[in-house]
């Protein structure tokens, strides 16, 4: 029985509601959006579907859902299994789902699984909901920016590459991957910013692989000398699970093309990425702790870097990350601006970020694709009102609700994001007791039971899923039916993250927002996003809104928020001069409007005398950065930020 359809649990009879139900109100009169496309994901020839995503209609969507299964999750098996976190009522160490609730959710793991490699024939499901991407507003600016395309026939890629493609069932390029591919092709520096699940990591993929490719042909292989290895390509994520992600994304598109490409991340053992890069790589995927680690141990030689891709690279270049960046890219041994091609991709891009950017580019294109808020229509965006106090029944409401009501499927899997690493622990502890079957995620768990847990909420067998902003950016699950943001986060580009786990790849889904007062400073973007992407606005969030004028609303590390009508993307070197030699041309000029940035600081005090998890609370005052766990086997231990970014962190803190 699916978990969805109500009364699975047996857990859940003991805890019979003594009130009414609350029904969230976008969950009344059917109105919920079909998350019953599991199977079609699945069958990934999208005819399937049709009861799937059809049914999205009464939140305005009349595409009809192509099949998708592409799967990227690998993020098993490595790390040391002890520390604390996760582990309640004596339960064992969760290594097969199977074994863990197994009748209490109803999901049918084996179904609602992904594919992790190709089948025997190479070929993975594939499929996007093209019409979402209709009449997206596009900016170029630049000089000499190549066209986009409309096919990937028309890219000059290579033909393994190619075939790749189909495999996957790319039938037609994204927006992004129409603009982007060819300006990368064509060897030029881009800082690209495309709202989430539109296709990014394709987008800096290709060129790479295609530009390794070619660069492997005309020069002889030099993956590696010795014990020293020398990639010719480096892309860099702020999470390990994106940097995992990635990897397979990346080795998917690089199948049979004989282009090796190896992981490095915290976490894990470092002797075995070791091992990997011995046996030679030519595109090295890692988080910027581990690389310095290994480059310091002298493992790994950026000397011979021709393509670098930084995914997230507003958060690599935000506070934590970026000394680490700077030393990485600017200070040790890789070729500098001009003797390598850079390319810098995320959905949010904040002016001051923009500018840090510059220093690691050349003659570089800024391509926006899509409004800032990347959060489509696709999303249905709902905020209620609710008191700290009341939230944790809220979110139970909710949870019943969307069982009773279902959503009209049986397999979505909900989201659920706090704000620190004790507040996500302390939920996932409560929503089991109330016989939810979650499952928490931060950066306090060790390696492998992030990775278990992930790997949990992935198959079904937790479909609930406590995270903090670890688990915020890049991640593409399938089937995250629901977002829920039970803490907002302190900043909209936080928002516009968490909401785009689900609404990925052109398919629909729902995030709920937690509004409590504390959150008042957010109202006035908040409710601009809204409006941009046609969500309806709640009244009283209008009234905030217009009171939090009065707030300080910018933060205090960023030089820009969110503006109405503003990009994300929008090039600062138009904004605050007129180059010669650039250019700004708009694909969609009608859309693309720049009225005006808010500038107020905006400054929100804890609320909680926690250990919080969101890099932006970390303290900016500090000075003394560590990041080495040299010497340690597993890397990680002292290196991970608590945060549960990859990265530094002031010393003292966690
Ligand atoms: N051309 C395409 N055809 C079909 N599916 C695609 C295509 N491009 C990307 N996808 C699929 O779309 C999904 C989202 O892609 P991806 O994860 O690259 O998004 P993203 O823009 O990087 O998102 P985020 O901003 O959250 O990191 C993935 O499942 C991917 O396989």
């Amino acid at each position: 029985m699916a978990w969805f359809n109500g009364g699975s649990f047996s857990a859940e009879k003991s805890v019979r509601p003594t009130r009414l139900c609350y029904v969230p109100t976008h969950c009344r009169n059917n109105g919920m959006p079909d998350f019953n496309t599991v199977n079609s994901f699945m069958s990934g020839n999208g005819s399937s579907a049709q009861s799937g995503f059809a049914s999205f209609n009464s939140y305005g969507s009349r595409r009809q859902a192509r099949g998708r299964g592409a799967s990227n999750g690998r993020f098993g098996g490595r790390g040391r299994g002890r520390g604390r976190g996760g582990r309640r009522f004596g339960r064992p160490e969760e290594t097969d789902e199977q074994n863990h609730y197994p009748n209490r959710n109803g999901f049918r793991i084996d179904t609602l699984d992904t594919k992790e490699s190709f089948g025997e024939d190479g070929d993975v499901c594939g499929g996007i909901n093209f019409d979402a991407y209709e009449d997206i507003p596009v900016e170029v600016s630049g000089s000499d920016v190549p066209p986009p395309v409309n096919t990937f026939a028309e890219i000059e890629l290579s033909e393994g590459l190619y075939k790749n493609i189909k495999r996957c069932k790319y039938v037609k390029p994204t927006p992004i991957q129409r603009h982007a591919i060819p300006i990368a092709v064509a060897g030029r520096d881009l800082m690209a910013c495309a709202q989430t699940g539109s296709g990014k990591t394709a987008a800096f993929c290709f060129p790479i692989i295609s530009g390794v490719l070619r660069d492997r042909s005309r020069f002889l292989p030099t993956a590696r000398e010795g014990w020293i290895a020398y990639p010719t390509a480096l892309i860099m994520s702020p999470t390990r699970e994106l940097s995992c992600q990635i990897h397979d994304e990346a080795k998917k598109f690089a199948y049979k093309t004989r282009v090796k490409i190896v992981a490095a991340y915290g976490g894990a053992p470092i002797a075995l990425q070791f091992r990997n890069l011995e046996k030679g790589v030519d595109i090295l995927v890692a988080t910027p702790g581990r690389l310095v680690d290994m480059i310091e141990r002298g493992r790994v030689s950026l000397t011979r870097i021709k393509f670098l891709a930084l995914d997230e690279a507003d958060r690599m270049l935000d506070i934590g990350f970026e000394p680490q960046i700077r030393k990485i890219v600017l200070q040790m041994d890789m070729p500098p601006p001009g003797a390598r091609q850079t390319m810098l991709f995320s959905a949010t891009f904040p002016e001051d970020i923009q500018k840090l950017a510059a220093d690691f580019l050349s003659n570089y294109i800024v391509l926006a694709i899509g409004r800032i808020g990347s959060s489509t229509e696709l999303i249905v965006q709902k905020v209620e009102l609710v008191q700290d106090m009341d939230k944790r029944d809220h979110l139970l409401d909710l949870l019943r609700s969307q069982r009773v009501n279902g959503f009209n499927g049986k397999k979505a899997l909900t989201l659920v994001f706090v704000e620190t690493k004790r507040g996500a622990d302390a939920l996932e502890y409560w929503l089991l007791r109330k016989g939810f079957p979650a499952i928490a995620i931060h950066g306090d768990k060790v390696q492998v039971e992030r990775e278990s847990a992930l790997r949990s909420f992935k198959s079904g067998a937790r479909p609930i899923l406590v995270a903090t902003d670890v688990a915020s950016r890049g991640l593409d699950i399938p089937h995250v039916g629901h977002v829920v943001n039970f803490d907002l986060p302190r900043d909209i580009d936080g928002y516009v993250h968490r909401i785009g786990r689900t609404g990925r790849a052109g398919k629909s889904g729902l995030a709920t927002a937690f509004f409590s007062e504390k959150n008042i400073p957010l109202a006035k973007v908040l409710v601009e996003l809204m409006q941009e992407s046609n969500q309806e606005v709640p009244s009283w969030l209008t009234q905030y809104a217009a009171e939090s004028s009065s707030y300080d609303i910018r933060s205090s590390k960023r030089g820009q928020w969110y503006g109405k009508g503003n990009y994300g993307g929008q090039d600062f070197r138009n904004m605050t001069q007129h180059e010669e030699g650039y250019h700004n041309h708009s694909v969609d000029a009608g859309s693309v409007e720049n009225s005006g940035t808010i500038t107020a600081d905006y400054d929100m005090s804890d609320s909680y005398n926690d250990s919080y998890d969101i890099a932006n609370t970390v303290p900016a005052t500090g000075s003394n950065y560590h990041y080495s766990d040299a010497g340690a086997y597993y890397g990680g231990g002292g290196a991970d930020a608590p945060n549960g970014y990859e990265s530094v962190v002031p010393t003292g803190w966690d």
